[in-house]
């Protein structure tokens, strides 16, 4: 019922659930709570969040310090994006490393992302839509920014910078050395 694959990141996982189509169109289960503890992910979530975006808009790099840290599980259900997540934990034997895994309606795809990371995606399609459960709420005043283009992490975004569209909170936001970030 869930294919879990690793990525270039320990803990960071590409989770595939079943899609069952037939002529009416398709029914998937994208998140059970037993299919997944069956697969050695014990997650409970607390907030569904859905976004849009346009081609070329790149939110994050997010996240929320401790005590209100968010384990993410990501899905795109229209269009898609390139998806990242960065170890901000600088007791991490993978510390500043990223990993992007592309999230696509067509590849119903999902990406968990641990708590002690940051995330963030570029929409490479227009009306791309994110939607993504959290297992913490949110919290304006634990919420923190990382710069995408930092070039102490180097993500390779797959367009270029004149194409994004940020929001001026991300075009602000500081470089990894200067944030407030994990143990
Ligand atoms: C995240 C969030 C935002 N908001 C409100 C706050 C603003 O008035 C408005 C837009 O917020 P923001 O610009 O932070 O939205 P994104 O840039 O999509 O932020 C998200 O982008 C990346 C991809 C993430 O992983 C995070 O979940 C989240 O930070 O929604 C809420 O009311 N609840 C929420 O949980």
């Amino acid at each position: 019922m869930l294919e879990v694959k690793e990525t270039g990141l320990p803990g960071v996982l590409e989770i595939v659930p079943r899609r069952f189509g037939d002529d009416r169109g398709f029914f998937s289960e994208v998140w059970n709570s037993a299919t997944m503890r069956e697969a050695g992910l014990d997650l409970s979530f607390v907030q569904d969040n859905h976004s849009r975006s346009a081609k070329g808009v790149l939110r994050g790099l997010h996240y929320q310090l401790e005590p209100e840290a968010q384990i993410k599980l990501v899905r795109v259900s229209r269009g898609s994006v390139y998806d990242v997540a960065v170890d901000i934990r600088r007791s991490s034997p993978t510390f500043g490393q990223w990993t992007a895994v592309t999230l696509s309606a067509d590849s119903w795809n999902q990406l968990l992302v641990p708590a002690g990371f940051a995330h963030g995606f570029l929409a490479l399609e227009d009306g791309s839509e994110v939607q993504y459960k959290v297992s913490a709420l949110y919290s304006p005043a634990h919420d923190r920014g990382i710069r995408p283009d930092d070039p102490a992490i180097g993500v390779e975004w797959p367009l270029p910078r004149e194409q994004w569209l940020l929001s001026a909170k991300d075009q602000d936001a500081p470089l990894l050395a200067e944030a407030d970030i994990f143990a």
